[in-house]
C-alpha cells in the first residue's frame, strides 16, 4: 500500500530501510569517521539528551532518568538529528538539527564535539552515523521537551517526542523490553542501549536482561 511512492525522497530512502541489523555497523573512531576515508559518504548525526531523575514509580520503579527520543515521520522511532548537508560537518549537523526537530536552544545546550558517543559505517550503504549524548538537568528537560511541540520540523519529521521507559516489569516484558520491540530508524535501538550504558543509566546485567 503506498500513496505516492518516494518521491524526491527516494534519494534517500536507503538510508533509513528497516532490517538493518546491527553487525552491518561497524564501530570507528571520530576522528577516523571525519578523515579522508569516509569523505565521499553520506553522514547523519543524531543525539540522545537525557536527565537523570531518582523517582520510583509506584513505590517498584525507578524511573532513572529521562530520555528524549521520538516518532518519526516515517513511524519508527529514533533520536533528534539528521543527515549532515554537504560541506558541513557532523558536529554542526547535530546541533541544526537538533534546533529544526525539537527547537533547541543552542545558546543553552549546543552539542560540542566532547559529546560524541559513538560512530558507526555502514559501509554496503555509504553512511556514516554519529551519535551525541548529553546531560541536562530535570527542569532544562523539562523545558526543552515542552519547546519540541513549536519546532519548526513538529509534526511533519518530528510527530512527538517519547521517554523511553527504563525499567523491566513482573512479566519481564513490559516496560523497557517493550519498548525495544518497536521498530527503530538506523541503528538507534543500538545507539540507546549504547548510550544507557555509556552513561550508566542502566548497568551492563540490566540490560542483557532485556535481551530477548
Ligand atoms: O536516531 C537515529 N540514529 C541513527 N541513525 C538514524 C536515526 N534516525 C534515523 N537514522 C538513519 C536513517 C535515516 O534515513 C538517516 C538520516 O536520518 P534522518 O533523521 O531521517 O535525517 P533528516 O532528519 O531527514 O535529515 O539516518
Ligand atoms: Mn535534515
Ligand atoms: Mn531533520
Ligand atoms: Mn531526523
Amino acid at each position: 500500500m503506498t500513496d505516492i511512492g518516494w518521491g524526491n525522497l527516494a534519494q534517500y530512502e536507503h538510508y533509513g530501510r528497516v532490517g538493518d541489523i546491527k553487525e552491518d555497523f561497524d564501530i570507528i573512531s571520530y576522528e577516523d569517521s571525519k578523515g579522508e576515508l569516509y569523505s565521499s559518504f553520506k553522514h547523519a548525526s543524531h543525539a540522545m539528551l537525557f536527565a537523570r531523575n531518582d523517582t520510583v514509580l509506584w513505590d517498584l520503579y525507578k524511573s532513572r532518568a529521562a530520555i528524549m527520543m521520538q516518532m518519526r515521520f516515517d513511524g519508527l522511532l529514533g533520536f533528534p538529528g539528521g543527515l549532515v548537508d554537504p560541506g558541513e560537518n557532523p558536529l554542526d549537523g547535530v546541533n541544526r538539527e537538533l534546533e529544526e526537530e525539537i527547537g533547541l536552544d543552542l545558546c543553552k545546550h549546543k552539542l560540542q564535539n566532547s559529546d560524541q558517543v559513538v560512530s558507526f559505517v555502514n559501509k554496503s550503504k555509504n553512511l556514516v552515523l554519529h551519535f551525541y549524548g548529553k546531560e541536562v538537568t530535570v527542569n532544562d528537560f523539562s523545558e526543552i521537551e515542552m519547546k519540541t511541540l513549536s519546532a519548526p520540523d513538529y509534526g511533519n519529521e518530528t510527530l512527538g517526542m517519547i521517554r523511553p521507559p527504563l525499567y523491566t516489569m513482573g512479566d519481564g516484558y513490559r516496560g523497557l523490553p517493550a519498548f525495544l520491540s518497536n521498530s527503530y530508524a538506523g541503528n538507534s535501538r543500538q545507539e540507546l542501549l549504547i548510550g544507557l550504558q555509556h552513561f550508566k543509566i542502566l548497568e551492563q546485567d540490566e540490560i542483557e536482561k532485556t535481551r530477548r
